[in-house]
């Protein structure tokens, strides 16, 4: 069965520090869950309370509107895989999976079948009887995996579970764990800072920082209006910019007339993707700002320009690489750049 997690005002400190500050969310049953932010932000220590490895301060959780706040980790119906897998080295993959059975008291003979079944799910199964030295990093990930699922758990619990691999793997692995999600159904709830790895999984993302939640979305809506600047620089791709200096001439214009809020005051931040800004106009409506080349660099499918304005308000954007010519864009040379005023994103919070 797969289970809902709610975290009501949780809040965790240590040594009179909020680590985690009163956050509230709800991670819906059955979806993926990246949970997203800087080193020391919370995550681990969110998850861990989740878990039941870390007691809560100060407020609630809840497991399928049942409150698990005060119970054990084996009472809650989570199942933890750790960043180092956390796998016994002295036992074969067969006795590693089958660990969380034998300690609930299931028979030998059931306990093993469940194990096999376990390890056929994540395609080590010619592999039961090999100890977590003589594996891969990706073939211990699957082990550590194939042992969180073994008890059956309402929520899968990850803590950065990608990041001992090399990048080729992780890509690979991360697409592995997607599938057995979604072929599960099972809630999974995956701690990382990447915000790539995030966007490639999630179906539901919390970006956090300092402890407090800044924003809750698919990754999409998080990436076409991120709330804080805090979130426009974390997942990257935008610039956040001041309506003042050179880009004074927007300051109290309404960017959106859809929007009760997209009023653009005077001195206050927003954000343009890099990639809506481009180096010839669009539409003779588009805004328009010059700007003096600081670096180009070749990124494959375009250039990724750096670029600073008058006032030094620094600004990058995607060109082509069909359309990039390196006589006209090099860095000391001098240029328009344009963007559309409805792509400009005005902050929430
Ligand atoms: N047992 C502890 N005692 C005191 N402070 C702690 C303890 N565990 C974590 N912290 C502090 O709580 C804050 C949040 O730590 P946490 O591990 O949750 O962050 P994180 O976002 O998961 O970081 P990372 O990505 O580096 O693992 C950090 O400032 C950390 O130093």
């Amino acid at each position: 069965m797969s289970g809902s997690i709610e975290l009501v005002q949780t809040t965790k400190v240590y040594d009179q520090v909020s680590v985690v500050d009163a956050i509230n969310v709800k991670v819906e049953k059955g979806s993926y869950c990246c949970l997203l932010g800087p080193s020391g932000c919370g995550k681990s220590t969110t998850l861990r309370m989740i878990a039941g490895h870390e007691a809560v301060t100060e407020g609630d959780i809840l497991l399928n509107d049942r409150n698990v706040t005060r119970l054990t980790p084996r009472q809650r119906g989570t199942a933890m895989m750790f960043q180092d897998y956390a796998l016994f080295p002295h036992m074969n993959c067969l006795d590693n999976v089958s660990y969380g059975l034998k300690v609930s008291g299931v028979s030998k003979l059931v306990r093993y079948e469940q194990a096999n079944e376990m390890l056929s799910l994540v395609n080590m199964a010619e592999h039961a009887n090999k100890f977590p030295g003589q594996l891969s990093g990706g073939q211990q990930q699957r082990i550590a995996l194939a042992r969180a699922l073994i008890c059956k758990p309402d929520v899968v619990l990850l803590d950065e579970p990608l990041s001992a691999l090399d990048p080729f793997l992780r890509i690979q692995m991360r697409k592995e764990l997607k599938q057995l999600q979604q072929k599960l159904g099972l809630t999974f709830i995956h701690v990382t800072h990447s915000q790539e790895e995030a966007f490639a999984l999630a179906d539901q993302a919390i970006v956090m920082s300092r402890g407090k939640i800044e924003q809750v979305g698919s990754p999409r809506a998080i990436f076409e209006s991120p709330n804080t600047p805090f979130v426009a620089n974390f997942i990257g791709g935008h610039n956040v910019l001041k309506a003042s200096g050179s880009l004074e001439f927007l300051s109290n214009r309404v960017v959106n007339p859809d929007s009760d809020d997209a009023l653009l005051e005077a001195n206050l931040s927003f954000s343009v993707r890099a990639d809506h800004i481009t180096t010839q106009p669009r539409s003779d409506k588009d805004i328009v700002v010059k700007a003096d080349v600081i670096s180009t660099e070749f990124q494959a499918q375009f250039y990724l320009l750096e670029c600073v304005l008058e006032d030094g308000q620094s600004i990058t954007c995607y060109q082509p690489e069909e359309s990039f010519d390196v006589h006209l864009i090099s860095s000391g040379k001098s240029l328009y750049l344009y963007w559309p005023q409805e792509r400009i994103n005005t902050f929430r919070c």
